[in-house]
């Protein structure tokens, strides 16, 4: 069986069921079960604290787990990104009281407050810059005015809570983060892991593409097929009618509206759009 970790509880939780669900895995039933069983497909699923998750792959106990970027660097566990996953977007930053700090050399000699110190750690020593970090478990933002730190590095979704504490951030993001799937370093993938990735990719591809067609007069096919070029190829039947064809072709989603209208002006008509439910590419 493959034993595979899915965080517990947080931001990436529903996420991460979500995607499995749609992978055609079954989930356990409620959020208390810390372990469930799908047979049919021989996974075994562990539920674990989404900080912890690298810490088991790594100690080889798991064979998979899904968990944030920023999370398995924090961890400092030996573990390798299989694939990225597409939700739990974030950027990790670092923050202040505007005009107090506003570079990351000023943070020389002075108290950083966060909940990812080995992230900070990393991209601290990387700057040459001497700050004492502060651990906090959460709520960070609230560490400046409650005087234990004179800057703050945290998780930035929206900017909301960072803007509602008075604080702004300054440098560079320290990473991009997304959830990922991730193995032991150096583990090769069997056929069991090889099955889970195509699922998994299946589910990406039907989430940020469509299936589009439309009729199109035969002259202007070339062109059609300029502005929808698929992943492979796409498909042209014939139709009925004398001189138009009808075409078949997956479409990024982000482009689906903008590829609608310039098939329309060229001259395309019967333009539809459907979700795809899952694939295997
Ligand atoms: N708005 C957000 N807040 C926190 N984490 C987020 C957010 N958006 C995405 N993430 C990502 O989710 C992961 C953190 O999840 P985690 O469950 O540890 O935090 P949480 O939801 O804040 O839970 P807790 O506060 O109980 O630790 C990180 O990979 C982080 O980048
Ligand atoms: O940019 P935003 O969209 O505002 O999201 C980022 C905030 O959300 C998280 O806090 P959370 O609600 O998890 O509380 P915590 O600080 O106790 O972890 C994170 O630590 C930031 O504070
Ligand atoms: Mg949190």
């Amino acid at each position: 069986m493959l034993r595979i970790a899915v965080p517990n509880k947080g931001a990436l939780s529903q996420g991460a069921t979500d995607m499995l669900t749609e992978a055609g895995y079954r989930q356990r039933r409620s959020s208390r079960d810390l372990q469930s069983i799908d047979a049919d497909n021989g996974v075994e699923f562990f539920y674990l604290r989404p900080g912890d998750i690298a810490t088991y792959v790594a100690s080889g106990d798991l064979d998979l787990g899904i968990t944030g970027r920023d999370l398995a660097v924090n961890s400092g566990a030996e573990v390798e990104e299989v694939l990225a996953l597409g939700f739990g977007r974030s950027t990790f930053r670092y923050a202040g009281r505007p005009g107090v700090i506003d570079s990351v050399a000023g943070l020389d000699g002075k108290r950083i407050a966060t909940s990812y110190p080995g992230v900070v750690q990393r991209d601290l020593d990387a700057h040459g810059v001497k700050t004492a970090i502060v651990e906090l478990a959460g709520a960070v933002e609230n560490a400046i005015a409650l005087g234990v730190a004179d800057a703050i590095a945290d998780v930035v979704e929206t900017g909301t809570t960072l803007k509602q504490a008075g604080l702004a951030v300054f440098g560079d993001p320290i990473m991009h983060s997304e959830a990922v799937l991730v193995r032991k370093s150096g583990n090769g993938a069997g056929a069991a892991v090889e099955q889970l990735l195509r699922r998994l990719r299946g589910v990406l591809v039907a989430r940020s593409y469509v299936m589009l067609a439309y009729d199109v007069r035969a002259e202007l096919l070339e062109a059609a097929v300029e502005l929808t070029p698929g992943i492979e190829s796409p498909t042209v039947s014939p139709l009925h009618r004398e001189g138009w064809v009808a075409v078949q072709s997956m479409t990024e989603r982000a482009d689906l509206h903008r590829v609608m209208d310039a098939l329309y002006e060229l001259g395309a008509r019967g333009i539809l759009a459907s979700n795809i439910d899952a694939c295997r590419l």
